[in-house]
């Protein structure tokens, strides 16, 4: 797992940056500060790193643009704000990137994205394939025609909900704050800053205020949500001030910056989360009682317990494993193609190897490999 250190190994990085970071107090965009930014994600692009970059501000450009000199109130007002603040902000990161020769793309996402299990899987192959492609996701939450009940309303936690989607080594949070403080400095100047939080307390969250200014959405609070994702996805999250140039590089040269939270669970548990929700079903099993008593205790699934075999499968693939009464309870990645697997249900163990002319594995799914779903 990745320690401060060795944040440079990172591979997969997600960044985020905040409307506060990304405008001036008068309302405009801070360019300057943004074409540091796309310059130093350009360059880590450069070195072979993927980049997403997860940017707010929409609504601040399209209130500029709109002249509005408040933040809107109503929700159709501050969606019309976005959907002229949107278009402006892709423009400039579109313009910025090509300079220093990279591929964008614009992203736009909603709640549904995430907990839909299809589009959650849609939006992993779309971003992974644009990542394969070299491109660089240009990421908001889809404030158009995300109503109340759709939106994950900050963008914290929709890019932690993107470094989760994606399995990313790190996701940077830049805001106009150096980290988690003790207390709101703008309120409590006796605040001092907190380096490393390893977990996330009722304490921890008590210190957390809301936005600084009214241009932020959550301020702290959503930053802590967005951390508990995080550390819940096996993604290591820092956060850091956007104004600091070359932030993003020192970060990943293991300079003692911002505040970092540190992972609770590692890759594997990752990985059955992404059994869950994330993998496309390739085919079933059907297994008798006993077994389906043994994998609800935590068990592998060994052929003897398997009653029937549905589909086309190949080794690798995830399947589902069903009750006598097609149920569902659980799934994972399978150990044998269907054929095979078809040829030794019922059979003991060690029947294995005379009925296939080996016995590359004992389980036809490991339990380190299966997800219960009930
Ligand atoms: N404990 C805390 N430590 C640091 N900042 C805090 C704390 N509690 C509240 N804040 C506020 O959170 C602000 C950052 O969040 P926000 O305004 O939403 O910015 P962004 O646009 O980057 O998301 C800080 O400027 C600060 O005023
Ligand atoms: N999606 C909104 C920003 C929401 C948000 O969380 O803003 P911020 O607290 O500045 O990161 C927009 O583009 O205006």
């Amino acid at each position: 797992m990745l320690t401060r250190r060795s944040l440079g190994e990172a591979k997969r990085i997600v960044v985020k940056v905040g409307s506060s970071t990304l405008t001036h107090s008068t309302g405009k965009l801070n360019l300057q500060g943004i074409e540091k930014l796309v310059r130093e994600l350009s360059d880590l692009a450069n070195q072979g790193k993927q980049i997403l970059l997860v940017t707010s501000g929409a609504v601040a450009a399209g209130m500029d643009r709109l002249g509005l000199k408040e933040k809107p109130k109503t929700i159709p007002e501050k969606q019309a704000a976005a959907a002229v603040g949107q278009g402006i902000l892709m423009h400039t990161y579109e313009k910025l990137f090509a300079e220093y020769g990279q591929v964008v793309a614009q992203v736009l996402l909603t709640r549904e994205d995430s907990v839909n299990r299809s589009r959650y899987a849609n939006s992993r192959n779309t971003l992974m394939t644009l990542l394969a492609m070299g491109v660089v996701p240009v990421i908001n939450e889809n404030d158009v025609v995300a109503v109340d009940e759709l939106k994950i309303g900050d963008n914290d936690t929709l890019s932690a909900m993107v470094a989760s989607i994606v399995e990313a080594d790190l996701l940077i949070i830049l805001s106009d704050i150096e980290g988690l403080y003790t207390a709101n400095p703008q309120t409590d100047p006796s605040a001092t800053l907190i380096p490393e939080v390893a977990d996330i307390t009722p304490a921890v969250e008590a210190l957390a205020g809301g936005p600084g200014t009214d241009k932020g959405t959550g301020g702290m609070r959503t930053k802590l949500q967005a951390a508990k994702i995080a550390v819940n996805s096996g993604v290591v999250m820092l956060i850091a001030s956007g104004a600091r140039g070359g932030v993003v590089r020192d970060i990943l040269s293991g300079a003692e910056i911002g505040t970092i939270f540190l992972p609770k669970v590692n890759r594997l548990q990752v990985r059955k989360r992404w059994l869950a929700f994330g993998a496309r079903i390739r085919g079933a099993v059907t297994v008798d009682d006993g077994c389906e008593q043994a994998i609800l205790r935590g068990a592998s699934l060994l052929a003897a317990g398997i009653t029937a075999v549905d589909g086309g499968f190949e080794h690798g693939n995830t399947i589902r494993i069903l009750t006598a009464e097609g149920r569902e309870i659980a799934r994972g990645i399978a150990n044998y193609n269907a054929a095979d697997t078809r040829r030794i249900m019922g059979a003991h163990t060690n029947e294995i190897a005379d009925l296939l002319g080996g016995k590359p594995y004992d389980e036809v799914i490991h339990r380190d490999n299966m997800v219960l779903l009930v």
